[in-house]
């Protein structure tokens, strides 16, 4: 992972919890979705590749799925039908439809009629639905159908809330220059890898880069051209290194990347492998050509990660005097 999704609309809330969204006010709104429809059941449901879960449900006896239900995907559930097609439902009697025949709602729970309508995500992604559910026949007024869609809106905009926030979030990690992470988001990043690492006992390396006279190349072809070379960098380190390594730019022409390793002769695989990168990138792109000194450390057991940072910086700076004597 070079950097986080901005949002994760592909998990489930309950199981990702936002501190930007009243449960209690989504309770609410549910309760009173069922109460107004005088309905037995009515919900919040959330799609994901791992199914239909109810994320709220309205706290009545009559109402046989709870919260935190988790549902297959492929059973033919009103829900997936709203979900498929993004459109409200209403269904006023499913023992008159053979299509809802192997809905386990009908034939299981004996329900007869429901009426959903698609929630979003604020990228146009389904959320799930909103919706109600009757063990009679029903006959919904019209004013009742616009009713749901508008108090919908109530969950979408706290939706919207919670996408706001994730860009939010992803801006102040992300290096606006070059995409990767910036200080801040490397570190997070960092400091997880590498607890998970300890408790793992898997072994990781700290890589610190440094481009050779990178002021003589903005002095020489000037700053747009010094961009496109930190840019370069930042992508030919994210295309070489595996997709679970950290990646992050420092500041100025400094990069860090946190590298998980098999074993320690994987190190010496790795940097020659960058190496060769950097060199064979002059080819493909029109940039001035310039190499990266790069220097290392093992992330040991007691290993804090600014004492790394700074240690594999030595190691760097000691190639690049080596370099220039
Ligand atoms: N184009 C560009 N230049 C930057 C950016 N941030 C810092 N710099 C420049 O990067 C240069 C870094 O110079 P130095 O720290 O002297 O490093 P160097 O020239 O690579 O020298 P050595 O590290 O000793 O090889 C300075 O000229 C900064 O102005 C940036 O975002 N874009």
């Amino acid at each position: 992972m070079k950097n986080n999704a901005a949002l994760a609309t592909d998990v489930f809330l309950l199981d990702n919890p936002s501190d930007l969204i009243s449960i209690d006010k989504w309770q609410k709104t549910v309760n009173l979705l069922a109460e107004l429809f005088d309905a037995p059941a009515g919900f919040l449901v959330q799609f994901t590749d791992k199914g239909f879960q109810v994320t709220i449900s309205s706290e009545q006896e009559s109402n046989p799925y709870s919260a935190g239900v988790i549902i297959e995907p492929e059973v033919n559930l009103f829900c997936r039908k709203v979900v498929e097609t993004g459109q409200m439902l209403y269904v006023d009697n499913a023992a008159i439809d053979p299509c809802w025949d192997t809905n386990p709602e009908v034939s299981d729970d004996g329900f007869r009629s429901y009426l959903g309508v698609p929630v979003f995500w604020p990228c146009g992604t389904a959320f799930g639905t909103f919706c109600v559910m009757d063990y009679r026949e029903t006959a919904y007024k019209h004013t009742f159908i616009e009713l749901i869609a508008q108090l919908k809106e109530i969950l979408e905009s706290d939706l919207a809330l919670i996408g706001s926030y994730a860009q939010l979030q992803q801006l102040a990690i992300t290096d606006p220059l070059c995409s990767v992470n910036n200080r801040r988001g490397f570190d997070i990043l960092a400091e997880q890898r590498i607890k998970l690492a300890k408790r793992n006992n898997s072994l990781l390396s700290l890589l610190y880069l440094d481009i050779d006279r990178f002021k003589v190349i903005n002095d020489k072809y000037g700053h747009g051209v010094g961009d496109a070379v930190l840019q370069q960098v930042a992508q030919l380190l994210t295309r070489t290194l595996r997709e679970t390594d950290v990646v992050g730019r420092l500041g100025g022409d400094e990069f860090v990347a946190l590298v998980a390793l098999e074993d320690k002769s994987e190190l010496t695989t790795i940097k020659h492998r960058l190496i060769s990168a950097f060199e064979t990138s002059f080819s493909e792109t029109s940039l001035p050509k310039f190499t990266v000194s790069i220097g290392c450390t093992f992330v040991s057991e007691q290993a804090v990660l600014a004492e790394l940072i700074d240690t594999a910086d030595q190691d760097m700076l000691q190639k690049k005097q080596a370099l220039a004597s």
